[in-house]
């Protein structure tokens, strides 16, 4: 079962279903409602579909090198490569990798949020895919290629020819052939100046329109019906005499269902000795943007909780131990509890297709520096009768060190405008601790570069004499000089004389001008039974009803 904390899984999970980085920039909604690209009458979702399957075009099935690689990024000056949909796509993606979630990752991740904002399926893919610095192999068809050339290179990619039939229909049920790109298929129109999209069907939708029109007689096809060189479609598709893939795929159910099939082979394209994730699954409760720090006058947590299918009746409250003091990891049963600060709706093109809501509810709570936390978890009642302890399996979701913490309130932010400024970083060490510390330093990444290229850095953190000790802390600082590009994830590292490392991890720096809204009150209870769902510290059950049930049973039982 899943269990927190699960890189990258936390990372890829919370992307593709909320459809959003950390500091709230959203991929998913470059592409929601399938929105046209600019003026013209293609989709962004449809620049987005054809962009991944170019990049696995360049695998080549026999030594098991190239496909999803993200070498795309530095192939589109390629005559294989042409059109502004390709160059729109790379600017689209740019700003999205990040430490967990591969340029590669984002390709396909790109593709689901398009095909699920077209109206198709929800499609659930791994992710792991490892990113090449540097241009393949050729590998993509031209238009303009013999029937037989278009087999062998399908063939080299490792997709028989029902696959290679299926994958084109599955891609040109989206978007068309433009005037001035393809000029040999697509005529000019009056004002050259225009850019003009001959739709491969009449739909802009993710649907089985292109299979029908096809084999009806009806089809629009540009890549079938204009310049006969360049009938690239009729080529693949008269593979298949008999016409049995796409009679297979004709009706909506079958064409979805074979479209995941077959782009699950797609994506799955990796180069040899890539193990990619299992498939990354909605988790119902997902704990994420977790972080202790200084706040002024008190240490500050932050936690956010996304949950599914919620109403305006949801009513969530964060619970926590003490790490320090009488109450340590709730003896007496003492807890604290706070309600949220905030809550936003979030969700990817995915979630919506799979009929989902999500609510991201943000805590934001002061810890007495005596105190401390050394474990959190959450009491959701639904509104509808329904409650339920998300508590990590039992596990509880712990806080695993508070020796060294970013304190992003006195970070500075590279400047906006330039992209090669540098980031202050600065870390709050337990002044009982520090003089035990024999390094302490930061291992960054920035992957959302110019260049395309991930940046790796690590920095030595010293003593800042102009910030004061408080709460206990002292005061270490840094100024980043690489050039990590639009955010940069880091790991502070504490290491003590005796070899014991904290690591205060995956930190964002493009969270540090973001402002939290003030902390929630605190409230304490020692009461067995937490909002209804019969959770205590000593044990737990995390099932609505039906866990309540038991827990009845079992505090009866414990009674006598
Ligand atoms: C024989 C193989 C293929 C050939 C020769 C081919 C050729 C083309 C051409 C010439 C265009 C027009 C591009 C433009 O004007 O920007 C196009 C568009 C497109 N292709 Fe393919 N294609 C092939 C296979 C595929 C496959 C396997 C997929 C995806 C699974 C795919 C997805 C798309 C999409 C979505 C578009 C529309 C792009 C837009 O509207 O901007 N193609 N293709």
């Amino acid at each position: 079962a899943y269990q927190w904390p699960s890189q990258p899984y936390d990372d890829l999970e919370d992307f593709i279903y909320s459809g959003q980085r950390p500091d709230g920039s959203s991929m998913s909604s470059l592409v929601a409602s399938c929105k046209l690209r600019g003026t013209t009458n293609t989709t962004v979702a449809a620049e987005w579909t054809r962009f991944v399957y170019h990049d696995t075009s360049t695998h080549n099935i026999t030594d098991g090198t190239g496909g999803l690689d993200g070498s795309l990024f530095f192939e589109l000056d390629r005559v294989e490569n042409v059109g502004a949909g390709m160059t729109n796509t790379r600017s689209d993606f740019s700003s999205f990798p990040s430490k967990y979630i591969s340029r590669s990752d984002i390709t396909v991740i790109g593709t689901i949020f398009a095909v699920a904002a077209c109206g198709g399926p929800a499609m659930q893919v791994r992710g792991g895919r490892i990113d090449t610095n540097v241009a393949g192999p050729y590998g993509v068809p031209n238009a303009s290629d013999t029937s037989e050339s278009i087999v062998a290179t399908f063939a080299h990619q490792g997709f028989n020819i029902s696959e290679m039939i299926q994958l084109v229909a599955c891609g040109h049920t989206l978007g068309g052939v433009r005037y001035p790109d393809f000029p040999d298929v697509v005529a000019a129109p009056s004002d050259t100046s225009e850019t003009v999209v001959d739709l491969f069907d009449d739909t802009q939708q993710f649907d089985h329109n292109i299979v029908t029109n096809y084999l009806d007689g009806t089809t629009r096809d540009p890549l079938i019906v204009l310049n006969q060189t360049m009938a690239s479609d009729l080529k693949v598709f008269s593979q298949d005499p008999t016409n049995a893939t796409l009679q297979a795929m004709s009706s909506a159910d079958t064409f979805s269902s074979t479209c995941v099939s077959i782009f699950d082979k797609m994506f799955n394209t990796v180069p040899n000795g890539v193990n990619l994730t299992d498939y990354i699954e909605l988790q119902p409760v997902k704990v994420g943007n977790v972080q202790l720090t200084l706040g002024d006058s008190n240490l500050e947590f932050q936690a956010a909780v996304r949950v599914s299918t919620v109403s305006d009746n949801t009513n969530i409250s964060m619970y926590w131990c003490d790490k320090y003091g009488s109450s340590a990891d709730c003896a007496g049963g003492l807890k604290r509890y706070a309600s949220p600060v905030s809550s936003t709706t979030v969700g990817s093109t995915v979630a919506s297709a799979m009929g989902v809501t999500l609510e991201k509810y943000q805590f934001v709570v002061p810890i007495d520096a005596d105190q401390g936390i050394n474990k959190f978890w959450f009491d959701i009642n639904y509104g509808n009768g329904t409650t339920a302890v998300a508590d990590n399996n039992g596990a509880y979701y712990p806080v695993a060190q508070d020796e060294v913490l970013w304190v992003p309130s006195m970070s500075i932010a590279k400047s906006a405008t330039s992209t090669n400024g540098s980031w202050f970083i600065v870390a709050a060490v337990k002044s009982s601790s520090a003089s035990d510390i024999s390094g302490l330093h930061i291992d960054c990444i920035g992957r959302a570069t110019a260049d395309y290229i991930a940046v790796n850095a690590t920095y030595d953190l010293a003593l800042n004499n102009t910030m004061p000790s408080k709460l206990g802390y002292d005061f270490y600082s840094v100024a980043t000089t690489a050039n990590f590009g639009v955010t940069m994830q880091f790991d502070i590292v504490a290491e003590a004389s005796n070899g014991t490392q904290w690591i205060d991890g995956d930190r964002q720096a493009g969270l540090i001008s973001i402002t939290l809204p003030a902390a929630s009150g605190v409230n304490t209870t020692t009461s067995k039974s937490v909002g209804g769902s019969g959770e205590s510290a000593a044990w737990s059950w995390r099932h609505t009803s039906a866990g309540w049930l038991v827990g009845v049973i079992l505090v009866v039982v414990a009674a006598l």
